[in-house]
C-alpha cells in the first residue's frame, strides 16, 4: 500500500532544490546585468577610446609635420633674404602648383616683420588653380579672412605654433618667424602654411589610421568626455578638439565609425555560457533528484512501509537490510526489534492461552477451540463430544503430600493426556486447578466413550501413589462426557455444563469412571447441578 506523505522528503528536496536552482540563476542574471554587461560595455567603451586616441595621436602628428615643415622653409637663409626683397627669383624657383599638390599645402603666407602681407601663394579651393598675390585681394581674395587670422595671431604673439583656423572650412596651420639658416640675428618676418582638411584629406587620414573619419565644426567648448552613439552593429563615436577663435568658443568634432563585432561576440558568447550554465545547473539538479530518490527516498519509503508492517515484498526487505549504509543498519535495527516483538507476542499469546504449571491450552483457549468446533459441524449426524476431567480426592493427595508434589502430580497428569490428545488427534485443555477439559470433533459418541476410558487408563497406567484415596492406592480420574446434541440449546457453554454435570454423576457412582450425559440421569440431580455454568 503507498500512502500518501503531505510534506515528503521528495516535496521537501524538490522544493529546495528547485529554490537554490531560481535563486543561481536570478544571481546569475543579477551578476550579468550588475557586473558583466557593465564590465563588457566599459571594455567596448575603452577599445573606442583607445581608436579615438589613435586617431588624435595622428592628428597631432599631421600638425608637427607641418609645423617642421615650416619650420624647415622658415629657418633659411633664401627665405630670409626674400622677405628682405634680396632674392626675387625665390618665388619661382621654389613654388608650383605641383609642390603645393604634392606638400598638400593650401596656402604659403609671407609677411614681413611690421607684419605686412609680404608674398601669398595658394590653390584657389573654387576653382583647383595655383594663385600668387603681393596682397589678398581680387582673384585672391578667397585668402583674405585666412591672413586676417594669420595677421591677428601675429599680433596676439601666437605665430609661433600649429593650430585649428576654422572660420571657413577647417584647415590645419603651422606658423614660425622667418630667421637665418643659423637662427642668428632677429626675425625677418613671419612663415603660415596651410593644409585644407578636406576630402582628400580625409581620404589620406582614412588610409593611414585604418578608420573612416569625419569631421565637424561645433560652436561650443570642447567637452573631456568623448560623445558614443551606437546603432545596429556601429558605434559612432566623436572627440572634441579645442580650436581657438577670438569670438565665439568653437571646438573641432574628429568622428569614427566602429564595428562593435567584438563587443557583440563577447555579448553572443556570454549568453551562451549563461544559457548553458542553467541548463547544465537544471540536469545537475534533476541527476541529483534522481540520485537522491534512488538512492534515499525510494529505500526511506520501503523502510517506511516496513516500519509500518505493511504490505512489502520479501525482496525488498532482503535489499534494505543488506545495504550497508545507515538505511541498512536502521533496516537491521527494526528487523531485530520486529523480531524480539513477534517473540515477545508469541510468548505473551502463549501465556494468555496456556497454562503456565502444565504447558497445556487453558479455559480462554478452550473455548474459542470450543466455538470454533462448534461453528465448524456442518451436518446433524457430526457432532462434537466435551469431556470433563476431574482428579479424584485431590485435596487429599495435596493434604498428605504437599502442594508441590501435587504440582509435580498435576504435570505428570497432563504430559499423559496430551501424550494420548496428540496420538488420537483431540484438543485438551486446563480449565481449573486439577479439572481437565478434552473437545473431540467429528465423533461419535461410543468413540468419545472409547477416549475417556483410554484416558482413564492412562492416568491409572502412571500409578502415581495416592495412600489416602478412597477410591485406589494411586491417583484416579473421574470423566464426564456430554455430545454436542445432548444441549437443548446446542450452545457450547450448554454443551459444556452438560459434561459437567455428567462428571458430577462420574462423581457421585464412586469416581475413577466415565459418565454420559443422560438428560434421564441429569434430572436426578439436584437443581444446582442442572444449571449451566
Ligand atoms: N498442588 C496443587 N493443588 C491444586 C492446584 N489447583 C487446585 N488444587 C487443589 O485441588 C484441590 C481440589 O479439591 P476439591 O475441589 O475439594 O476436590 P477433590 O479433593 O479433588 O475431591 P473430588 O474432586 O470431589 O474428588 C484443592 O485442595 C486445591 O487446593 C494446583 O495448581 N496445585
Amino acid at each position: 500500500m503507498h500512502r500518501h506523505i503531505p510534506r515528503s522528503l521528495r516535496f521537501r528536496f524538490f522544493a529546495a532544490l528547485g529554490g537554490l536552482l531560481i535563486c543561481a540563476i536570478v544571481a546569475l542574471a543579477a551578476i550579468s546585468s550588475s557586473v558583466i554587461f557593465p564590465a563588457l560595455q566599459a571594455e567596448e567603451r575603452q577599445a573606442v577610446k583607445r581608436e579615438l586616441d589613435r586617431v588624435e595621436r595622428s592628428f597631432q602628428l599631421e600638425q608637427q609635420q607641418l609645423l617642421a615643415q615650416v619650420r624647415d622653409w622658415a629657418h633659411w637663409d633664401d627665405t630670409y633674404q626674400f622677405v628682405q626683397g634680396d632674392y626675387p627669383r625665390y618665388k619661382d624657383v621654389n613654388f608650383s602648383q605641383e609642390m603645393f599638390d604634392d606638400m598638400r599645402y593650401q596656402l604659403m603666407a609671407f609677411f614681413n616683420n611690421a607684419g605686412e602681407v609680404y608674398f601669398l601663394a595658394g590653390i584657389n579651393p573654387t576653382t583647383g588653380n595655383y594663385q600668387t598675390c603681393e596682397t589678398p585681394n581680387d582673384e585672391c581674395a578667397w585668402m583674405e579672412p585666412w591672413v586676417n587670422r594669420m595677421q591677428s595671431a601675429i599680433d596676439g604673439d601666437r605665430a609661433d605654433q600649429s593650430a585649428i583656423y576654422a572660420d571657413q572650412e577647417p584647415v590645419m596651420v603651422g606658423s614660425t618667424p622667418i630667421l637665418r639658416t643659423d637662427k642668428s640675428g632677429s626675425p625677418a618676418g613671419w612663415l603660415f602654411k596651410t593644409r585644407a582638411l578636406d576630402d582628400e584629406w580625409l581620404s589620406f587620414m582614412e588610409e593611414y589610421t585604418g578608420l573612416p573619419i569625419n569631421l565637424s565644426l561645433t560652436r561650443q567648448a570642447a567637452s573631456s568626455s568623448d560623445a558614443l552613439s551606437f546603432s545596429g552593429n556601429i558605434v559612432h563615436a566623436e572627440r572634441y578638439l579645442p580650436i581657438y577663435s577670438p569670438l565665439t568658443p568653437v571646438s573641432l568634432g574628429i568622428g569614427i565609425e566602429l564595428n562593435r563585432t567584438s563587443y557583440l561576440t563577447s555579448l553572443t558568447t556570454f549568453r551562451y555560457v549563461l544559457l548553458w550554465t542553467a541548463v547544465l545547473m537544471i540536469l545537475v539538479i534533476a541527476v541529483v533528484l534522481l540520485l537522491l530518490e534512488k538512492i534515499v527516498l525510494k529505500p526511506l519509503r520501503l523502510l517506511t512501509q516496513f516500519t509500518q508492517q505493511l504490505d512489502i515484498h520479501e525482496t525488498d526487505v532482503h535489499k534494505l537490510t543488506r545495504r550497508s549504509d545507515e538505511i541498512g543498519l536502521l533496516s537491521r535495527a527494526f528487523q531485530k526489534q520486529f523480531t524480539f516483538q513477534q517473540q515477545l507476542n508469541d510468548e505473551l499469546l502463549k501465556m494468555s492461552t496456556h497454562d503456565a504449571l502444565t504447558g497445556l491450552p487453558n479455559r480462554r483457549l478452550f473455548d474459542q477451540q470450543l466455538e470454533t468446533a462448534f461453528s465448524d459441524t456442518s451436518t446433524d449426524s457430526d457432532s462434537v463430544a466435551v469431556m470433563m476431567l476431574d482428579i479424584d480426592h485431590f485435596k487429599l493427595y495435596n493434604d498428605h503430600y504437599g502442594h508441590p508434589e501435587g504440582d509435580v502430580c498435576l504435570q505428570r497428569i497432563a504430559d499423559a493426556m496430551y501424550s494420548l490428545a496428540r496420538t488420537r488427534n483431540f484438543f485438551i485443555a486446563r480449565t481449573g486447578g486439577e479439572e481437565f477439559c478434552a473437545l473431540l470433533p467429528h465423533i461419535s459418541p461410543d468413540k468419545a466413550r472409547g477416549i475417556g476410558e483410554q484416558l482413564l487408563a492412562a492416568i491409572d497406567g502412571l500409578q502415581i501413589p495416592h495412600s489416602t484415596s478412597p477410591v485406589k492406592p494411586f491417583v484416579t480420574i473421574s470423566v464426564g462426557i456430554a455430545m454436542q446434541k445432548d444441549a437443548k440449546s446446542q450452545s457450547p457453554s450448554a454443551v459444556v455444563s452438560c459434561a459437567d454435570q455428567a462428571l458430577y454423576l462420574a462423581k457421585e457412582a464412586g469416581r475413577h469412571q466415565v459418565a454420559f450425559f443422560s438428560p434421564q440421569l441429569a434430572s436426578g440431580l439436584t437443581p444446582e447441578h442442572n444449571a449451566p455454568q
